[in-house]
C-alpha cells in the first residue's frame, strides 16, 4: 500500500491494514492516530518510537500471534501466512535441527515462562538455535529486553512490507 493511501483511509480501515504487524491494539491505534505522515521514514520512526514503549504486558499479548520457531503456523489468517514466510528456513531444517529447536523452545519456556521470540526473517535455523542457546543464559530483565527488541524488529519489518 502507498503511504498516501494509508494516510487517506478511515481510522478503522487504517487499523485493519496494519493489524497483522503486531497483536497490540494500542500500538495500532496510536500509529493510525499519528497520521498523516509526510514520508515513509516519518511513519517508520513513529512506529519504532511507539514500539520502544512496550513492556512485559505488550510482549505477552503479542506472543499469542507468533507460533513457536519450527512449528508450522496453521491458519488462514494473515499473521499465520506471514509467520510461515518468516520461518521458511525451518521448513528446510533437517530432523536433528527441528528436534534441537523443539528442545530449545521447551528449555526456554521452562526458564522464562513464555515462547521464545526471534525475528526469523533472514536467519537460518542454525542461527536461530544459536541465538536461543545464547539467550537462555540471559538474566530475566536482559531477556525481556531482547524479546521486546525482536518483537519490534518483526513488527517494523511487517510494516515495511505493508506500506511502501
Ligand atoms: N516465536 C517466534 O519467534 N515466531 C516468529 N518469529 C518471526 O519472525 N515470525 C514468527 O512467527
Amino acid at each position: 500500500m502507498e503511504l498516501a493511501a494509508f494516510n487517506q483511509l478511515s481510522a478503522d480501515e487504517a487499523q485493519a491494514a496494519i493489524r497483522h504487524c503486531v497483536a497490540i491494539p494500542h500500538w495500532q491505534q496510536s500509529l493510525v492516530a499519528a497520521r498523516p505522515f509526510d514520508t515513509l521514514d516519518a511513519l517508520r520512526a513513529t512506529a519504532n518510537a511507539l514500539a520502544r514503549q512496550w513492556q512485559r504486558p505488550e510482549l505477552e499479548a503479542a506472543l499469542s500471534a507468533h507460533p513457536r520457531i519450527g512449528e508450522r503456523a496453521n491458519g488462514a489468517d494473515k499473521e499465520a501466512a506471514l509467520s510461515r514466510g518468516e520461518q521458511s528456513a525451518m521448513q528446510q531444517a533437517d530432523s536433528a535441527l527441528q528436534q534441537a529447536m523443539q528442545q530449545g523452545n521447551q528449555a526456554y519456556e521452562t526458564r522464562f515462562g513464555r515462547v521464545f521470540l526471534i525475528r526469523a526473517k533472514g536467519r537460518s535455523g542454525e542461527q536461530m538455535l544459536a541465538e536461543l542457546e545464547r539467550r537462555l543464559q540471559n538474566s530475566d530483565p536482559a531477556e525481556q529486553q531482547e524479546a521486546l527488541d525482536q518483537l519490534r524488529e518483526i513488527t517494523l519489518l511487517r510494516l515495511k512490507e505493508t506500506i511502501q
